[in-house]
């Protein structure tokens, strides 16, 4: 943990204790792709914000390419986009700073923060008692923990799986996420490549010209790679 904390000596009306008496939490809610994240990010704000209190909305590449925190039922709202470089106390600071009161953070794809950033949100929730949502992915495209979504699960007081269910096309729950390179399933490449789970071409750095998609399968169809049935196949049909 970062040795020196960004204390607000002057913390603004933010944290009104008597209203919110209880001590600050930092949440984690997660799972694969398309299973509902940022629907409820934007859902958790609505019923805090509802409450009088005011928030700050974080994300990091969302899939629409702009600063925002979209989910696909259609609900969509500006965000302030993050990098690796961010400090996080910093720009609640720069808003306490600017008159401007935060009393929870709702940050999107968490999973690609960094450690030292989940450290400093965690610092934020016990010292300065900012509330933290944050929602990402559970593992990566090669069935590994990202490192934002690790430390989170070693720092967060609460860890949630999203509750809706993403289906393989088996009918399973999917809880992995394959990554689909050109119609192929990959196991290796960047960890992060911005797509979507609908078939569109998106311009990929590790594969200049291939249509990169993502497709959320059970462990067992994800273990064989089988993306799904072919006529030709009996093999990928027995599976079933
Ligand atoms: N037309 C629709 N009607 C109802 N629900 C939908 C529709 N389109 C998508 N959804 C829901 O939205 C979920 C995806 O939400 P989203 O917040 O974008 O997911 P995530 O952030 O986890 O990728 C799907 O699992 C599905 O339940
Ligand atoms: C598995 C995996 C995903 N990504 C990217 C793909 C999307 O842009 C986001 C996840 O978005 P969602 O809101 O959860 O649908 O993450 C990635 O970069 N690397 C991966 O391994």
């Amino acid at each position: 943990m970062t040795p020196t904390p960004l204390l607000p000596d002057a913390v603004p009306a933010s944290g009104d204790r008597r209203r919110h008496p209880a001590p600050a939490h930092l949440v984690f809610f997660h799972g694969p792709m398309d299973c509902g994240k940022s629907t409820l990010a934007l859902q958790v704000d609505h019923n805090q914000s509802r409450q009088g209190r005011h928030g700050l909305l974080l994300t990091q590449g969302d899939r629409s390419g702009t600063p925002q925190i979209s989910s696909r039922v259609g609900l969509r709202r500006e965000a302030v986009e993050v990098d690796p470089g961010t400090d996080v106390r910093l720009l609640v600071r720069d808003r306490w700073a600017g008159g401007h009161r935060v009393d929870y953070l709702i940050v999107d794809e968490a999973q690609f923060l960094t450690g030292e950033q989940v450290e400093q949100l965690a610092e934020l929730v016990d010292e300065s008692h900012v509330d933290v949502y944050a929602f990402g992915l559970t593992t990566d495209f090669r069935a590994r923990l990202f490192p934002g979504t690790q430390r989170l699960f070693e720092l967060a007081d609460d860890v949630q799986r999203v509750q809706v269910q993403v289906l393989c096309w088996c009918g399973l729950p999917g809880l992995l996420n394959a990554r689909v390179v050109g119609g192929v399933m990959v196991r290796e490449g960047a960890t992060v490549v911005v797509a979507d789970t609908a078939p569109a071409a998106v311009p990929s750095a590790e594969a200049p010209g291939d249509d990169v998609r993502y497709q959320v399968l059970c462990r067992r169809h994800y273990v064989r790679g089988a993306l799904e049935p072919t006529p030709t196949g009996p093999g990928q049909l027995a599976l079933r």
